[in-house]
Formats: structure tokens, sequence, C-alpha cells
């Protein structure tokens, strides 16, 4: 197989389209197929998501509830003593030392909001009053335990939330109220939920539903309110403020792409939220976008490749056809070359090309002959006559044989154009030439030089009275009457013979038979002459004339 990178050819055009199609083809389907699976991967993730972060806000009401139920079994304890438990207050706190496992600090405050006892520092017993504080007139107001907003502790100094617990006596009095705080800061369970985050970089927040800040891996953000945040509120976590729960994928406030997660928790109206990088998020994904590109360039290049030669298999009838095509052109091969039996486009092409080749020699041949046949009488023209001449000339020559050519003209042929019309002249002629086929041998050549002068060549003449019998004959023929314009009519002709051998040329012989003729026109016509050449004269050599007949 010839490999060539002509771009001019259809080979090459075809497999740059190939390559460049299945380059395109597995190009797109990657890209589609990559982009498919990123998000069938999002939607994945995001679900795992929205399932993780369930859990944890389910863990988070559990952890609240479980504070709760301690307080609310401390407050059935104080119940049970009208608030004025053995030892006193700030012993009962010190005696459940269990309670610093589950709080930064408990408060108990009397009825007004002044603190009684505390468990972290008993000096400032009895000098703040909380009366005026959310979480107790909301305790006071909703007669039952609540959790607070986040706050920054009186205390501390630290952000905080408190669960409340009032303690009324048998009268419905409120006598005391239980608080136990949580360090947002140091938050035992958000403790945990920090190690919940996604990824390297992912993490979980917590907000109220006004946007307070209750948890972030950032502590400088927390109390602070996420609308007066610099930069203000991101657009997923506007949607969360207004209920939205569930995933989305979004900027975070420093403009990391994201998957974020929202989930509200069931015992408080706060949000807790899921940040999750979608560069980390993707990773596997991305790592595997270079892999699967190049994966895809190599089968786009061995599809490419194995095209590139299946179109040289399939093109080479092609090249073949053209090489028959070239060789029939340059005349070095026949059309059988041509593959006629194959049943696809290339056999179709070459069975045309065959047809069209035979045609093509059926007309040259045609062409051919007609170019050596004399078109009114059908028998060989002049130019037939001289190669068929100078072929006779050439086998006497070589057989040493004897050739005599006979030179005829119709008599007075002009009377009878001018009796019978040129169209009845014509009629003569072809009868004249039929009867003058039929009047020699078979392998005698006759033909028209033109007007009404014909020639009979006769090849080896075996004697001299050969000849003399051979016009006779050409005279006989003629005697019959000629069927002219409907009338008949008496023709005659003249004929000039010269004989001789092959020594002597074409020329020698039409002047010699012609001088003959002459000689039978100038005897009075309807009459013979025969001339014979002495092959040791040079050319134009004459021999006697005489008259026959
Ligand atoms: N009908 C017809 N006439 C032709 C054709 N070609 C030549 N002629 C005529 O044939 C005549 C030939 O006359 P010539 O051979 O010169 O003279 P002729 O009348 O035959 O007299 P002789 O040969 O001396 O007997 C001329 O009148 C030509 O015009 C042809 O194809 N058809």
């Amino acid at each position: 197989m010839r490999l060539t990178f002509n771009p001019a050819t259809l080979k090459f055009r075809l497999t740059v389209l190939v390559i460049g199609l299945v380059l395109l083809a597995t190009s797109v389907l990657t890209f589609v197929s990559l982009y498919l699976a990123e998000r069938q991967m999002r939607d994945v993730i995001g679900s795992q998501q929205v399932a993780l972060l369930s859990s944890a806000a389910a863990y988070i009401d559990a952890d609240l509830e479980a504070r709760q139920t301690l307080l609310k079994t401390l407050r059935e304890e104080l119940g049970r003593t009208d608030g004025k438990p053995d030892g006193g207050l700030q012993a009962f706190l010190e005696a459940h030392s269990g309670l610093r496992d589950e709080f930064f600090n408990v408060v108990l405050l009397d009825g007004g909001g002044t603190m009684l006892a505390n468990m972290n520092d008993r000096r400032t017993n009895n000098t703040v009053n909380f009366g005026k504080r959310a979480y107790f007139t909301d305790t006071v107001a909703a007669r039952e335990g609540v959790i607070s907003r986040p706050f920054k502790s009186a205390l501390s100094g630290k952000p905080v939330i408190l669960i409340t617990e009032p303690v009324y006596d048998a009268d419905g009095k409120l006598v005391l109220m239980l608080g136990g705080a949580i360090d947002l800061q140091r938050p035992r369970f958000f403790g945990q939920l920090a190690t919940l985050g996604s990824g390297a970089t992912g993490y979980l927040f917590m907000l109220t539903s006004d946007g307070t800040v209750i948890h972030h891996p950032n502590k400088e953000r927390i109390l602070q309110r996420v609308q007066d945040e610099a930069g203000g509120v991101t657009p997923s976590t506007k949607a969360a403020l207004g209920g939205f729960e569930g995933w989305v994928e979004s900027p975070t406030k420093r403009g990391v792409r994201a998957l974020i997660t929202y989930k509200r928790l069931r015992k408080t109206d706060w949000i807790v939220g899921a940040v999750y990088p979608v560069e980390e998020a993707f990773t596997p994904l991305i790592r595997m976008r270079p892999t699967a590109l190049l994966a895809s360039v190599a089968v786009a290049a061995l599809a490419g490749l194995a095209g590139w030669l299946a179109i040289l298999r399939l093109l080479r009838p092609l090249g073949e056809l053209r090489g028959h095509v070239a060789g029939m052109v340059d005349g070095t091969v026949g059309i059988d070359v041509f593959n006629v039996r194959r049943r696809d486009e290339f056999g179709e092409l070459s069975r045309a090309f065959f047809t069209l080749s035979q045609q093509r020699q059926e007309a040259e041949i045609k062409l051919a002959a007609q170019a050596r046949t004399d078109i009114l009488t059908g028998i060989d023209n002049r130019r037939m006559f001289e190669e068929t001449f100078a072929a006779a000339l050439a086998r006497a020559a070589r057989a040493d044989s004897v050739v005599a050519l006979a030179y005829l003209d119709i008599d007075h042929f002009k009377a009878i154009n001018d009796t019978y019309g040129h169209k009845g002249g014509d009629e003569v002629l072809v009868e004249f030439a039929k009867r003058l086929r039929a009047a020699v041998r078979s392998t005698d050549s006759v033909a028209r030089l033109a007007g009404d002068e014909f020639v009979a060549i006769f090849e080896g003449v075996s004697n001299d009275a050969e000849p003399a019998i051979l016009a006779g004959k050409i005279l006989d023929m003629a005697r019959t009457p000629f069927l002219c314009a409907g009338k008949q009519v008496q023709v005659t002709t003249s004929v000039g013979i010269a004989i001789g051998g092959g020594g002597a040329s074409m020329e020698d012989y039409l002047a010699l038979s012609d001088e003959a003729l002459y000689a039978a026109k100038a005897d009075g016509r309807n009459r013979f002459a025969i001339g014979r050449l002495d092959p040791a004269l040079a050319q134009g050599a004459r021999a006697s004339v005489r008259a026959g007949r």
C-alpha cells in the first residue's frame, strides 16, 4: 500500500475529515459525560449534605433536649422543697457537679431576676439582677423554660445562650429560675459538629432565624448579624432566613463556590448550615478531567488511524481505476484491465468506463472505416486504395509475384450527368461500383478514386493472358443497361491496365495505367489497353501500350 500525504487527494481529505469528526465526537462525548457526571455527583453530594445536616440537626436537638431535661430534673428537685433546699441554693448547685459537663455556668435567679447562686463565682451572688433580660421575661411570659437568643454574658463577657427552667411554688408563684449557660465559643456539641464538616475546608455554622451567628469556625463572627457584616448577607443565606431548607450551589461570603446546605432545628428557630467547597467536592472528577480528555484524544487518534487505514483500503480500487484510465490514455493497457465484476460503486464505475471505452473503440473503428470508404458507393476510397495497393506491392516484392492495376473511367459520364441530372449520375456510379465489385474476385480490391474514376487491384497475376481476361470482364459487366432516373441507360467504360512486379512504385502503376486508359479512350472508348512496367527501369518508365478488345 503506497502512503501519500498529498492534501489535494480524496484519501487525504477523507482521512482528515474522519480524524476531525472522531476527535470532535470524542471531545463532545467526554465533555458531556463529565458535565453529566458532575451534575449527578453534585446532586448526590447535595443529598448527602442534606442527610448529614439532618442528623447534625437531630443531634443538636437531642443535645438541647437532654440539657433541658437535666434542668427540669433540678427544677423538680427544687420544687419539692419550694425552692428552699437544705444547705441553701449555692450548696444545692455545687452538689450537682455533673452540671459542669453540660453547662459553662448554671445560675439560680429569684422571682425578680436577682441572681441567688451560680456555679462559677459565688461572690457575684445577689449582686446582679437579670429581671429585664429577654430570656427572663420570655420565661415568665411562657411560664415554661426557653432557649434564649445568643447574647454576651454580663458575668463572663462570653457569647452564650441560656436554657431556662422556672420553679413555681404550690400557689403557682415564680420562686426561682434556673439558667444553664452554654459558651458559644466552646460549646461541647458544636465542637463535635466541627468534625462533621465535609472536605478539608468544609465547615458547619449556625444562625438564629434573624441572622445572628451562633456558631462559625471564625469565632469573631459569633453574635454578629450576617446582615450587618461587610458584604451583607449572601443570596443563599437570605433564602435560608426566609425559610429555605435544602442545598444550593452558591458562593460563600469569601467568594468560594460551594454546595451550601441549610436545615432548621426542631427545638428552636435556629438554622444549621454546611459549606462544602465545590472544588473539594469534585476533586475526584476534576482530577479525572485531564485523564478523560487524554483518553478521548488517544481514542480519537486510534480511531483516526483505523479510519485512515480503512480509507486507504477502501479507496484502493479507485487508485487502480485511475491507473487503468491513465494507462489507457498513454496506450500502455487495453480496456480489458477494468475490474468489472466488483459489486460496489467502483465496479459500477469500472463498468461505465468499460462501456465508454468500448463505445469509443467502436466509434474509432467506425471512423477509421469511414475514413477509408467512399461515401457514395460504399467501396474503398483513394486513401484505402493507397494503403491496400502499398501492401499488395510489398507482398509482391516479397513473393516476387505480379500485380495488375486497372484504372477505369466511365465513358462520357458528363453527358449522363447532363442528361439525367447529378442524382441520376450518382445512381450510375453506385451501380457501376456494385457491378465492378461483383466482377472481380473477392480477394481483389476495388476503389473509387474520384468522380467516375475507379481502380481494381489484381494480385498474383499468373500469366500474360490474365489481365486481358480481367479487363474483358470489367467491360462486360457494364453491358447490361443501367437504371438511371427511371430510365434504362447504356453505359460503357474504358480501362487502362498496368502490370508489374513488387519492385515498381505506386506512382509508376498509376501513371502507366492512366496512360493506358488515355490510350483506350483515344482508341474509341469501351475498350482496354495494357501497359507493362519494366522493373529494370527507374520510376516513370513506360512499356508498350496496346489497345485491347
Ligand atoms: N453524378 C456525379 N457526377 C460526378 C461526380 N464526380 C464527378 N462528376 C462528374 O463526372 C464528370 C466526369 O467527366 P469526365 O470524366 O471528365 O469526362 P467524361 O464526360 O466522362 O468524358 P470521358 O471521360 O472523356 O469519356 C464531370 O462532369 C464531373 O462533374 C459525382 O460524384 N457524381
